[in-house]
C-alpha cells in the first residue's frame, strides 16, 4: 500500500493516569499483543494501523501519551490536532477514575471543540478488584455526554471494537461535516446520512 493510499486519515490520542493501561491498549490493537512487563511511556508514542471499514481504507494515527505529571507539558500540545481522544481509567483503581474532571478539563483546556472523546475503563480481566462500578462510569460519561466502554488489553476484550467504533464515528463526522459543506440546491439535502452506518 502506498503512502496515500487510504480514505480517510484520523488522529487519536490516548490519555489517562500512568499505569491505566493505554499502551497495552494500543499494543493489542495495532500489534495483536499484550506486552509482558510494560514501562512507562516517556513522552509521546505513535503507532499507525489503517483498517478497512465497509470497503473504505482508514488509517489511524494513534498517539500514546505518557500518563505522568512531569510529562504533561508535552503531551498536552498533541491534544489540539487530535481528532478523537481515549480518555482511560483503570477500573481496579479508584484514584484513576477521580482524576477524569482534571483530565476533561485539559481536554477543555487544550484539544479542539469538535473532538471526539470516548471514555474508557480498562483491566476489566481483574473483575474481582473492580473499585469502580460500571452504573458509576456510565452515570458520569452520560453526565459528560462521552461514549463509555470497558475494555481488557491483556484479555482482548472491546479493544478492537473500541478503536473501530471509533472510526466509524470519525468517517459519520467527515461526512456530516462535508455535506454541510457543500452547498445543496435545496434546504437540508443530504443531511440524512446515518451516522454510526457501519457500525450497527
Ligand atoms: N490485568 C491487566 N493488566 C493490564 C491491562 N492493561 C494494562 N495492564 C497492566 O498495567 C500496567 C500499565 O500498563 P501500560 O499500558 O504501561 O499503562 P499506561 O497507561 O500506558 O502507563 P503510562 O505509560 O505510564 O501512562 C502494566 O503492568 C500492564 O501489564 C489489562 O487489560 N489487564
Amino acid at each position: 500500500m502506498s503512502m496515500e493510499d487510504y480514505d480517510y486519515l484520523f488522529k487519536i490520542v490516548l490519555i489517562g493516569n500512568a499505569g491505566v493501561g493505554k499502551t497495552c491498549l494500543v499494543r493489542r490493537f495495532t500489534q495483536g499483543l499484550f506486552p509482558p512487563g510494560q514501562g512507562a511511556t516517556i513522552g509521546v508514542d505513535f503507532m499507525i494501523k489503517t483498517v478497512d471499514l465497509n470497503g473504505e481504507k482508514v488509517k489511524l494515527q494513534i498517539w500514546d501519551t505518557a500518563g505522568q505529571e512531569r510529562f504533561r507539558s508535552i503531551t498536552q500540545s498533541y491534544y489540539r490536532s487530535a481528532n478523537a481522544l481515549i480518555l482511560t481509567y483503570d477500573i481496579t483503581c479508584e484514584e484513576s477514575f477521580r482524576c477524569l474532571p482534571e483530565w476533561l478539563r485539559e481536554i477543555e483546556q487544550y484539544a479542539s471543540n469538535k473532538v471526539i472523546t470516548v471514555l474508557v475503563g480498562n483491566k476489566i480481566d481483574l473483575a474481582e478488584k473492580r473499585e469502580v462500578p460500571r452504573e458509576r462510569a456510565e452515570e458520569f460519561s452520560e453526565s459528560q455526554d462521552m461514549h463509555y466502554m470497558e475494555t481488557s488489553a491483556k484479555e482482548s476484550d472491546n479493544v478492537e471494537k473500541l478503536f473501530l467504533d471509533l472510526a466509524c464515528q470519525l468517517i459519520g463526522e467527515a461526512k456530516h461535516t462535508l455535506v454541510n459543506n457543500v452547498a445543496s440546491p435545496l434546504p437540508g439535502e443530504g443531511r440524512n446520512i446515518s451516522y454510526l452506518n457501519c457500525c450497527n
